[in-house]
């Protein structure tokens, strides 16, 4: 039996799959955690990854492997390849302001003077605190000389997968690094209408020109393991993808399938054969990890947003399903507007949460549980009407992530996003879908493994609670600032 692996290098921990490359049986795994923070040194994902791929008994055995990973965050190297300053990561929004100063700047020149369009136009996203290129503008902006060391700049995925081929800090190499077009797509400067990358952008955000890893096809071998660490010599690479690309890999979504994933971050994703330009911010226009799109509409707060309920209620995950299960839809008018982390859909960097609608009748311990399964999951319909408005075909919808895991957000999913939803058996469909793209690359085909991992699922249906979603909308705009 010939097996492959996948990586998901996701915000709070790394898992690793093995699996059968020829017909996807899952094998073993392992995971282990990341350390909390929106700042992070590199090196943390590495001891994870050396942990995971341990719990997961090794990957001696193994004939390739592809690294998924959390998108967007900020990997400077230096000339020698050593990491100049921790890792911003997506959810780190103090890159707001040079956000807003790039689409002044863009706007400055355009014709019609919208730079959030000009922006769009270019790279198929306006740029908010989450993307690549406004951290590295901050860079320039707050830490010059750190920016002025800048050799070459990474994303997470691209850093693992260099260090598991054999580069690492002190080695140089720079012209080594790889990465495929959904997480190159997620950076701010590669254009998925021209399919390659705009150094003009990146000149203008970091204030000089730098190396990019190259942008490998999906099914193209990224590199060979030197051996001598976790992988045994000559094991193949693939280029890796965006977590929310693999998801889809994973999945083997096709046009018309959506992505609900409620892990930190809550993202709504979809398979387009066209890519898309949203000037409005509310959809980026992301590429995936086959040859087609993947618009998204992505949001701060997700999981999180139950994990700090739960803890408000002294309760486990458990406990709050129940709980919220047991009140009625709507929470009797209590709404729970979860901008915890501040908020990148919509573009809420400094706002903060709100209970709206107290009452005696409703301060109850599952009235506040609906009303936070509730007011997460109707962030994630906004922006799935976002995706629609975008003409992007909506047919069926997976719920993955953490989250799903919680009965209460299997059972209000259809209620709230107003359609059926697929829950495939939970697993780890980014490791899965990296999984299943060395499978791909091992096999030099040029279409993807047959195989997918969603093996069973269960449809979800429900009445949809249209007064859920507009009692939300009188509530979401009412937050006061970050102190
Ligand atoms: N049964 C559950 N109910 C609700 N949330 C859960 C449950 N199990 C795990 N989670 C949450 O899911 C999150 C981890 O999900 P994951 O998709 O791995 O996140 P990420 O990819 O961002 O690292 C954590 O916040 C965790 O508390
Ligand atoms: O920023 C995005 C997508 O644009 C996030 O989806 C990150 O890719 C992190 O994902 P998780 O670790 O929450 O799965």
């Amino acid at each position: 039996m010939a097996l492959v692996a996948g990586v998901d290098s996701s915000t709070q921990s790394c898992k690793v799959v093995v699996r059968d490359a020829d017909t996807g049986a899952l094998v073993r795994t392992g995971r282990a955690s990341h350390p909390d923070g929106t700042e992070i040194h590199p090196r943390h994902w590495w001891d994870a990854l050396e942990s995971a791929v341990r719990d997961a008994g090794g990957l001696d055995d193994v004939e390739a492997v592809a690294v998924g990973g959390q998108q967007h965050g900020m990997v400077a190297l230096d000339a020698d390849g050593e990491v100049v300053r921790d890792a911003l990561l997506w959810n780190d929004t103090r890159s707001a302001p040079a956000a807003a100063d790039l689409i002044a700047e863009l706007g400055a020149e355009a014709p019609d003077g919208d730079g959030a369009r000009a922006w769009a136009e270019a790279i198929g996203s306006v740029p908010v605190a989450s993307l690549t290129v406004t951290k590295l503008r901050w860079l320039r902006d707050e830490e010059p000389d750190a920016a002025a060391r800048v050799a070459a700049v990474a994303l997470p995925h691209d850093w693992l997968t260099w260090r598991l081929a054999g580069h690492g800090p002190g080695s140089g190499g720079l012209d080594a690094l790889t990465t495929d077009r959904s997480d190159a797509s997620g950076t701010g400067y590669w254009s998925p209408f021209t399919e390659d990358y705009r150094r003009d952008l990146l000149e203008r955000a970091l204030g000089h020109d730098a190396a990019l890893p190259r942008v490998v096809p999906a099914h193209e071998v990224a590199a060979r393991a030197a051996g001598g660490g976790l992988l045994r010599a000559g094991t193949l690479l693939g280029p890796g993808a965006g977590d929310n690309a693999a998801a889809a890999l994973g999945l083997g979504m096709v046009a018309g399938d959506v992505a609900i994933s409620i892990g930190t971050s809550g993202v709504v994703s979809a398979v387009s054969a066209t890519p898309t330009a949203d000037g409005s911010g509310l959809v980026t226009g992301f590429a995936d990890a086959t040859g087609a799109y993947l618009p998204l509409a992505c949001t701060l707060n997700a999981s999180r947003v139950l994990d700090a309920a739960a803890r408000m209620l002294g309760v486990d995950h458990a406990g709050l399903s129940a709980l919220a299960l047991s009140a009625p839809a709507g929470a009797d008018g209590l709404v729970l507007v979860p901008y915890l982390e501040g908020e990148r859909t919509p573009n809420k960097p400094d706002a903060t949460g709100a209970l709206h609608g107290m009452r005696l009748a409703n301060t109850t311990p599952a009235h506040l549980a609906r009303a936070a399964v509730e007011g997460m999951l109707c962030a994630l319909a906004d922006g799935l009407d976002a995706l629609r408005a975008q003409g992007v075909p909506v047919e069926r919808l997976f719920l993955i992530g953490g989250g799903a895991q919680s009965e209460a957000v299997r059972a209000l999913a259809p209620a709230v996003l107003g359609a059926p939803v697929t829950v495939p058996t939970p697993g780890e469909y980014v490791a899965d879908g990296a999984a299943r793209q060395a499978a791909w690359v091992r096999a030099a085909s040029d279409q993807p493994p047959t195989w997918t991992a969603a093996g069973q699922a269960e449809v979800r249906e429900a009445d949809p609670t249209p007064q859920v979603r507009a009692r939300y909308a009188e509530a979401r705009d009412l937050t006061v600032p970050r102190p």
